[in-house]
């Protein structure tokens, strides 16, 4: 049995070709994940952790770029609501990405990176990817798969394709499917990249030149998608920048934009273009009805375990409308289904940030 207390990053290579949705084969796939805790005898106590869009198997350790604290440090570890002295917590970073998992940056088998060569991945590839490392961890039903953003999509992909794998289901702040709104802000980063010169149709790698301006310029507007506008209103109102007066010109003299720049900036040092490219793609072709024939209640036909679906009063980008989706789906099903609506300022982003009432429900859930 896996015994891991120390987090550190591992990197497991698959021992088989994943098959993709697409319909090409990807070989050599490395996962990069990190563990805490300790697998019990019987391998019933494992909790895997999906992350979101930029995210990483850096849950509770501190992220190696950054230097800050792992993305859900206040959720994951000893007496914390994902209690580690009790549960052996997985995470990996997603293919596709860029913290140690195969993506685009990655070196295809001749040699060179795959950039554009890459193939289109999905949440349904990720998940599979997921379930391999659950097998070579020795891990067969999970006590609990728990994920936020696209994390719960990812959730909601293993409960739904294999329906054997979780006891519970956690789904935070998440949908079912892309809306067209979704798609299109996606969008517009995703055509921010690709007119960036340095993106160069993807093959920067090793040139000396990476497409930062689009990278960045692709993350302030979807920063923006990530909050609420009383969380701006509140942390920056009109307020100018180190300045008395406007400026008349185009720097940054408000505090909302020299904080977004901040974000796009900040986020290019952590980030992989091409990977931003695929993994948002991976997300607009989410449609778990879809995938099922066209009724999501079918995507949840075969699945016996307990779901629990939260969403936040304040997230615009997958507003509660989508999880009372979900939830209507489970429902029709017989599914044993709970829901909350949690009241929080921060817009999407807020199963990031201090919500106590998330921690009781996450606590709540899996220990019950
Ligand atoms: C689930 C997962 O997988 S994790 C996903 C990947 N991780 C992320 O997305 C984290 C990055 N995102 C964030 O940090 C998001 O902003 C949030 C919403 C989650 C964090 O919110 P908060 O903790 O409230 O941080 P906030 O949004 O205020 O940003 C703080 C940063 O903005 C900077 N900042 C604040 N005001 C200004 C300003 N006026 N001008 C310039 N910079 C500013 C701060 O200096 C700080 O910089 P730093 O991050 O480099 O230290
Ligand atoms: N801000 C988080 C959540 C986005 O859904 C991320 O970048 O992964």
């Amino acid at each position: 049995m896996a015994t891991v207390n120390a987090p550190s990053t591992h990197t497991l290579v698959l021992p088989h070709s994943l098959a993709l949705d697409g319909g090409q084969e990807l070989d050599r796939v490395e996962l990069a994940h990190e563990t805490y805790g300790t697998l019990n005898a019987d391998g019933s106590n494992a909790i895997l952790v999906c992350h979101a869009l930029t995210g990483d198997q850096h849950l509770a350790s501190p992220h190696p770029i950054t230097g800050k604290p792992g993305w859900w440090d206040r959720m994951v570890g000893p007496g914390k609501p994902i209690d580690t002295d009790r549960f052996f917590v997985v995470c990996a970073n997603v293919i596709g990405s860029c913290l140690g998992s195969t993506g685009p940056a990655s070196i295809a088998p001749d040699g060179r990176p795959y950039g554009m060569r890459f193939p289109v991945i999905t949440i349904r590839d990720m998940v599979r990817a997921q379930v391999a490392l659950l097998d070579a961890l020795g891990i067969g039903r999970l006590h609990a798969v728990i994920g936020g953003s696209m994390g719960g999509m990812q959730a909601l992909s293993l409960a739904a394709n294999f329906p054997d794998r979780a006891e519970r289901v956690l789904a935070i702040a998440t949908t079912a499917r892309h809306s067209a709104q979704n798609i299109a802000y996606h969008e517009v980063g995703r055509q921010a990249i690709m007119a960036d010169p340095a993106w160069q149709g993807g093959e920067y790698y090793g040139t000396g030149q990476t497409p930062d301006k689009g990278l960045a310029v692709a993350r302030m507007a979807a920063h923006i998608t990530y909050l609420s506008e009383a969380g701006l209103t509140g942390k920056f109102g009109r307020q100018l920048q180190d300045r008395e007066a406007k400026s008349f010109g185009f720097d940054a003299d408000f505090q909302v934009e020299s904080y977004l720049r901040h974000q796009g900036l900040s986020f290019t040092d952590r980030f992989d273009a091409n990977s931003y490219l695929y993994i948002t793609r991976a997300t607009d072709y989410f449609d778990l009805a879809e995938e099922h024939g066209g009724r999501l209640v079918d995507a949840f036909a075969a699945s016996q375990a307990r779901f629990c679906i939260v969403s936040f009063d304040t997230d615009w980008l997958y507003p509660t409308a989508e999880s009372r989706n979900i939830v209507h789906a489970l429902n029709a099903t017989a599914a044993r289904v709970s829901f909350v609506e949690l009241s929080a300022p921060y817009g999407h982003d807020s199963f990031l940030l201090d919500v106590p009432a998330l921690d009781r429900v996450v606590k709540g859930f899996i220990q019950g």
